[in-house]
């Protein structure tokens, strides 16, 4: 008898009634139930044939199980993510928003920034790169000049020479950019924070890239020691060292082959925020003396002009916002030569502080690269020459942060939808010691208000 066949109904009279025919009825019903149907072994099934769809249905059914278990995973890690902290960081393009991420990093999980020194060489190189880029354009403007001084033929040689290395530029910066949420504008604008440092750590592009600034570190190294060339930036008002991402003083150290950055040479390196990254840092990663550090979310976006409307969608599921403002107001904006960047800084202040949907935020004021404006004081910077309402107050570092913490405030007092705290804190995110005992009295703050609103609640 076939296997088959021990599976089929007894046929049963038609009309027939009681309990048995009633049976006999619904086995009819479901013989012609299309799924039953599906399911049915097929006619004249052989032995080997009924094991291998058992095993098939067997392998089904694990696999149903298994997404199963991913969904409620899936559903578990949302609701997890709901309690998590969450913290915004804002402030306009290069006041050190992905400085402080990387503090952050560096403090609670130092081993996933040991990961990333392979792309973070990369973005040094880039740095570098454009460094060079900025001197050659600025020579070859000399020499196309009708009357030339300061640069002579064997400059444009060195700059035809260093072609190959600017070419690299242009490779580096689309490897960067490559990311389904840039090519997809209508994509969700988050990415997590590690992608394009994965792209770039095993691109043969980025390896190939570096070959190249080695090759030509002795031509790099030529046009950096050039007493012209360094008058000649002078004279046009170029400072490559004000604008991040500085390594021409490094030439010979980070054109080595085996170059590993070093903390400090992540923290200089300078990549523009492209889209808003999720950063996830985990409990179980936390270094030691870090005890009791909860799992919590950075949010690092983009800080210029025609992008800060990708920061709203977050305002009403963070818990603390980090704003970061260097005190520039000797510059303008990159993006907007007209406008001031402390005017601009405080623009945005005014916005976040009387902003509704953060009323329930804590806002954690940073006066970012202190080390700047205490070496442009030390060199003779007047602040009054830029602020006038700053008047006669003494021209020092306390007299000048002094005055702006006061006016910050002010706007923090009168703006607030509802009174809180007032968190300030004067940083140089791109010196790791310093800023480590300010992310750990800053991380323990939003903890702890977290939790007392998670119990008023
Ligand atoms: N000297 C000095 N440089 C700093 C400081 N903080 C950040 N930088 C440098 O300033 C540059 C810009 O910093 P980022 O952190 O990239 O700025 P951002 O706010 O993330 O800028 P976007 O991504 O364009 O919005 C980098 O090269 C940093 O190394 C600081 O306190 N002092
Ligand atoms: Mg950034």
């Amino acid at each position: 008898m076939s296997a088959a066949s021990s599976t089929k109904a007894p046929s049963s009279p038609a009309g027939s009634a009681g309990p048995k025919a009633s049976k006999a009825s619904r086995r009819r019903q479901s013989d012609t139930d299309p799924l039953t149907l599906a399911l049915a072994p097929p006619p004249n099934e052989s032995m080997q044939e009924r094991t291998e769809r058992l095993a098939l249905a067997a392998t089904a059914a694990q696999t149903s199980r298994a997404i199963d278990e991913a969904l409620l995973q899936e559903k578990r890690a949302l609701d997890k993510k709901k309690e998590d902290v969450k913290i915004l960081l804002l402030g306009q393009s290069e006041s050190g928003k992905s400085t402080v991420l990387k503090n952050f990093r560096l403090r609670f999980t130092p081993e996933y920034f040991d990961s990333e020194r392979a792309a973070w060489k990369i973005v040094v190189l880039l740095n570098l790169i454009s460094s060079i880029r900025t001197t050659v354009n600025t020579i070859q403007a000399e020499l196309a000049a009708p009357e030339f001084t300061l640069v002579s033929p064997q400059h444009a040689q060195l700059c035809t020479e260093l072609q190959p290395l600017l070419h690299q530029e242009e490779t580096l910066v689309s490897l960067i950019a490559v990311s389904p949420h840039f090519t997809d504008p209508g994509e969700a604008l988050v990415r997590p924070g590690g992608a394009w440092k994965r792209v770039l750590a095993e691109s043969d592009e980025a390896r190939a890239a570096a070959a190249i600034v080695h090759e030509l570190r002795e031509e790099i190294e030529a046009l950096w020691a050039d007493t012209a060339v360094r008058e000649l930036l002078e004279k046009r008002g170029i400072s490559l060292k004000d604008g991040g991402g500085y390594f021409m003083d490094d030439i010979h150290r980070v054109t080595a082959l085996d170059f590993v950055p070093t903390d400090s040479d992540i923290l200089r390196a300078r990549i523009k925020t492209l889209g808003v990254e999720e950063h996830f840092f985990e409990k179980e990663a936390a270094a030691p003396g870090t005890k009791g550090v909860k799992d919590f979310w950075i949010y690092d976006v983009p800080g210029s002009r025609g992008s800060r409307a990708a920061w709203i969608p977050f305002f009403d599921m963070v818990q603390a916002i980090v704003f970061l403002t260097p005190l520039s107001f000797y510059e303008v904006l990159e993006e907007d030569t007209r406008v001031n960047r402390l005017e601009d800084s405080v623009v945005l202040w005014k916005e976040i502080c009387s902003n509704k949907l953060l009323e329930a935020c804590s806002i954690i004021l940073f006066f970012n690269k202190m080390d700047i404006l205490k070496a442009k004081l030390k060199a003779g910077l007047i602040v009054r020459e830029y602020v006038t309402s700053f008047a006669d107050r003494p021209n020092t570092y306390a007299g000048a942060t002094g005055y702006f913490k006061e006016k910050f405030r002010a706007y923090h007092k009168r703006l607030s939808p509802q009174p809180r705290a007032f968190f300030y804190y004067e940083t140089t995110a791109v010196d790791t010691r310093s800023t480590a005992k300010i992310i750990g009295t800053v991380h323990e703050e939003i903890f702890r208000r977290h939790l007392k609103d998670s119990i008023l609640i």
